[in-house]
């Protein structure tokens, strides 16, 4: 590749599709996309940071571009709704214009296994680290969007897959010691966006609220019950706490504490009423909800109050989740707590 105008050319040709929903994709000011019958829009994007979200050293090109697009299909699948088109916003330093086609690579195979079409984007020069930002919209059947602000008194709280696995391997790259095992890896570079479940508890009307876990379970949770002013028991010891986090961890405690604050786990947490609590339970690992793991952590409490249950032993919740403005010494602190 020799120019912007030689990349762009090759995103053209790679990306394109004959979709009856896209009328225009790239090569124009802007992409015209005819949205489907009945059905309402749902818009997000997130980005990623060289030396925030990843570094160099250890994240291959491929990981960085399925990552920029996972974790917005991962809100998509927190919504409940269904992804159908990307924007990619690329900035590379000029050490790493070399990585752009395997970036481009990575998000394109992503996005054909979930049916996203990319119809756009920006392409720039970055002085200070590569950047990469990803929008992606979707669409839902009019109100079946499944808000954070649902949750209600009695409700029992659920979590998907497993936690602590990508902390866990973030922990091992940042201190150059073996890998816990390779799932972990995958677990950190190339999340699996939790989209048939999202999808099927919002078609069922399943979940009374939900979100995507990105800045750990404890953050994630005290947002959730924020936005629905309710109060939450957590039981400690049904965490579906991953293997790779006692693999990492010096003792259990320290496993715990990856799956509840290291964050970058990409599950859904998301509340059900208690008549309907069994329904879901029945649901682990059924194919409706691409075969993903289901476990009850909790139940919601009709006071303010976060709590965390052992056996009996109550506490506060430690609220330690990842805060991009904790100040410059976020991912220092984060070593602070999570030993990283
Ligand atoms: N710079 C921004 N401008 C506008 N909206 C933003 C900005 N940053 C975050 N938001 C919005 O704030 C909400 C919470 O954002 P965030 O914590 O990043 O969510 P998530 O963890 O689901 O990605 C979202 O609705 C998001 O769109
Ligand atoms: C080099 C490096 N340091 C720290 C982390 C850990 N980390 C970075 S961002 C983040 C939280 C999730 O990202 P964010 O941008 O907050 O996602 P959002 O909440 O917007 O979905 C975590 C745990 C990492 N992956 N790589
Ligand atoms: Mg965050």
């Amino acid at each position: 590749m020799h120019s912007e105008r030689d990349f762009i050319r090759q995103i053209q040709q790679q990306a394109r599709r004959a979709r009856p929903d896209i009328q225009l994709g790239i090569g124009d000011d802007a992409a015209v996309l005819i949205p489907a019958d009945g059905r309402h829009l749902v818009a997000m994007s997130d980005a990623l940071v060289e030396d925030v979200h990843f570094r160099r050293r250890y994240v291959p090109a491929e990981a960085i571009g399925h990552k920029a697009l996972a974790v917005n299909l991962s809100d998509c699948a927190a919504m409940g709704a269904t992804p159908r088109f990307g924007l990619v916003s690329l900035a590379l330093p000029p050490d790493a214009q070399f990585m752009a086609e395997g970036i481009l690579a990575g998000l394109l195979a992503l996005a054909d296994q979930v049916n996203v079409a990319l119809v756009g984007g920006d392409t720039s020069a970055s002085r200070h680290g590569l950047f990469i930002d990803v929008c992606l919209i979707g669409d839902v059947p009019p109100g079946r969007a499944v808000r954070r602000s649902g949750a209600r008194a009695g409700d029992v709280v659920f979590v998907s897959g497993s936690l602590g696995a990508a902390a866990a391997a973030l922990q091992a790259f940042e201190r150059q010691r073996p890998l816990p095992d390779p799932d972990a890896r995958n677990r950190l570079l190339f999340p699996e966006p939790r989209l048939a479940l999202g999808q099927y508890l919002a078609e069922q009307r399943l979940a009374t609220a939900m979100l995507d876990l990105s800045d750990g379970l404890s953050l994630d949770l005290a947002r959730l019950c924020e936005a629905s002013r309710v109060g939450v028991s957590l039981d400690a010891l049904a965490l579906p706490i991953a293997t790779a986090a006692y693999t990492v961890a010096d003792h259990p405690e320290a496993a715990r504490q990856l799956a509840l604050d290291g964050g970058e786990d990409y599950e859904l947490l998301f509340t059900v009423p208690p008549e309907r609590a069994d329904t879901v339970a029945a649901l682990s690992e059924a194919p409706a909800v691409g075969g993903v793991r289901l476990t009850r952590i909790g139940n919601i409490t009709q006071d303010l109050e976060l709590k965390l249950c052992f056996a009996g032993e109550t506490q506060p919740l430690p609220i330690r989740g990842y805060d991009h403005f904790a100040g410059p010494g976020d991912i220092t602190r984060e070593t602070a707590d999570n030993g990283v």
